[in-house]
C-alpha cells in the first residue's frame, strides 16, 4: 500500500516538474538576489570567467579570482573594480592540491567569511591527436579539467556551505561532457568525468536534506574565446548552429544560475544531441558525418 503511494507521489513529482521546466522556457521564474555573496570563480584571468566575473558584479555580489595567470588575473580584478565592485585575485594552481589549500586558508583570513557560490570554470585543452600528445599533457587536462574539482568543492569550499545550509556549487562542463567528437579524447574524458562527478555531488546533497546548498551544470557549445580556435562544424550547419559569444554565454548561465536550474546546455538546441545518445551509434555516426560534426576538430588540431 505504501508502495503504491509513494509511486503515486512520484509520478505526479515527476509530471509536475516536466511539466515546471517547460514552461520556465516561456515564462521566466523569479531570479533569486545574490547581492553581497561571495563568489569565487576560477580561470577568472580570461575567456568566460572574465566575463562571469564582470557579471557577478552586476548582480551586487563580491569575487574572488582564482587564475594561474597573476598578470591577467588582476586585469580582470581593475575591470572589475573600474565597475565599482569588489575583486580579490590571487594566483593559484587548481591542479596543485596544497596550493588550492592554502590559498582557499588564505581567502577565509583576508576577507573573514566564506564563499558562498563556487564557480569551477578554469580548464585546458590538448588541442593533439591522442598519438601525438605527450602523456604529461593528457595528465594535465584530466587534472585541470577534473581534478582539481574535488580539491575545490569537496575539501576548500562546500564543509562551510553544508555547515550553513548556503550556497551554490557551478560547474562550467561542456556539450563535450555530454556527447563526444573525434580528436578531443582528453577533453571528453574530463569533461564527461567533470559531469559525472557534478551530478553524483548534486545527488549526495538531496539525499542529505541540504536543499540550502544548490549546484548548477553548465555545457556549454563553441564559445568564442579562443580555447577552440578553428573548430568548425558544415557551413550549412553552423548557419543554424553559430559558435556563441562568450557575453551570450555566460548571460545564459547566470540565468541558470539566478534560478537555481540544475542544467543548462547552451544553446538549447544542444539538448538534441545529447537525448540522442539513445538512438544507435550508426544512426549518430552519420549524422555526425552530415553535419561534419566528426571532422570538426580537424582544424582545431591542425592549427
Ligand atoms: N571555449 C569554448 O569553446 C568552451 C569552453 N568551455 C569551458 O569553459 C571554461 C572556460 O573556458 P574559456 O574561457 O574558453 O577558456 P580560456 O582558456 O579563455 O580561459 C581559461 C582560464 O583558465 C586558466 N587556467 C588554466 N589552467 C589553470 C590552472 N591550472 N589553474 C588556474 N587557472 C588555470 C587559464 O590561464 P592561462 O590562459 O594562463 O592558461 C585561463 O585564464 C573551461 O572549463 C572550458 O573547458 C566549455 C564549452 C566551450
Ligand atoms: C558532435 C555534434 C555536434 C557538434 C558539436 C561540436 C562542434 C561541439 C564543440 C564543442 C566544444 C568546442 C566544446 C568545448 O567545451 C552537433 C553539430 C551539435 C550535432 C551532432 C553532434
Amino acid at each position: 500500500m505504501i508502495f503504491l503511494m509513494d509511486l503515486q507521489v512520484m509520478l505526479l513529482d515527476v509530471v509536475y516538474f516536466i511539466l515546471r521546466n517547460s514552461l520556465r522556457v516561456v515564462l521566466r521564474p523569479r531570479t533569486k538576489s545574490i547581492e553581497g555573496e561571495l563568489v569565487l570563480i576560477t580561470g577568472s584571468g580570461g575567456g568566460l570567467g572574465r566575463v562571469f566575473a564582470q557579471e557577478f558584479t552586476k548582480q551586487g555580489a563580491d569575487v574572488v579570482l582564482w587564475d594561474i595567470n597573476g598578470a591577467a588575473n588582476e586585469q580582470t580584478a581593475a575591470l572589475v573594480r573600474d565597475m565599482g565592485g569588489k575583486a580579490f585575485a590571487y594566483s593559484v594552481d587548481v591542479t596543485q592540491r596544497a596550493d588550492v589549500y592554502r590559498t582557499a586558508e588564505m581567502v577565509r583570513k583576508d576577507l573573514g567569511r566564506d564563499v558562498t557560490i563556487l564557480v569551477n570554470n578554469a580548464g585546458v585543452v590538448a588541442g593533439r591527436r591522442l598519438l601525438d600528445c605527450p602523456d604529461e599533457v593528457v595528465e594535465k587536462t584530466l587534472k585541470v579539467n577534473c581534478h582539481a574539482l574535488f580539491w575545490q568543492t569537496v575539501k576548500a569550499f562546500l564543509p562551510q556551505m553544508k555547515a550553513q545550509n548556503h550556497g551554490h556549487i557551478v560547474t562550467i562542463a561542456s556539450v563535450l561532457g555530454l556527447f563526444s567528437t573525434a580528436c578531443v579524447e582528453d577533453y571528453c574524458a574530463s569533461k564527461f568525468a567533470a559531469v559525472g562527478f557534478h551530478e553524483s555531488l548534486a545527488h549526495e546533497l538531496l539525499t542529505e536534506d541540504l536543499d540550502g546548498v544548490k549546484t548548477t551544470l553548465v555545457c556549454p557549445y563553441i564559445v568564442d574565446t579562443g580555447m577552440f580556435e578553428g573548430c568548425k562544424i558544415r557551413k550549412e550547419a553552423e548557419m543554424i548552429l553559430p559558435p556563441l559569444q562568450p557575453q551570450y554565454c555566460v548571460e545564459q548561465a547566470m540565468n541558470a544560475i539566478l534560478i537555481d536550474q540544475p542544467l543548462v546546455c547552451i544553446p538549447r538546441m544542444t539538448y538534441i544531441p545529447y537525448l540522442s545518445r539513445l538512438l544507435p551509434w550508426e544512426s549518430n555516426s552519420v549524422v555526425y558525418r552530415f553535419l561534419g560534426s566528426d571532422k570538426c576538430m580537424y582544424p582545431f588540431i591542425d592549427t
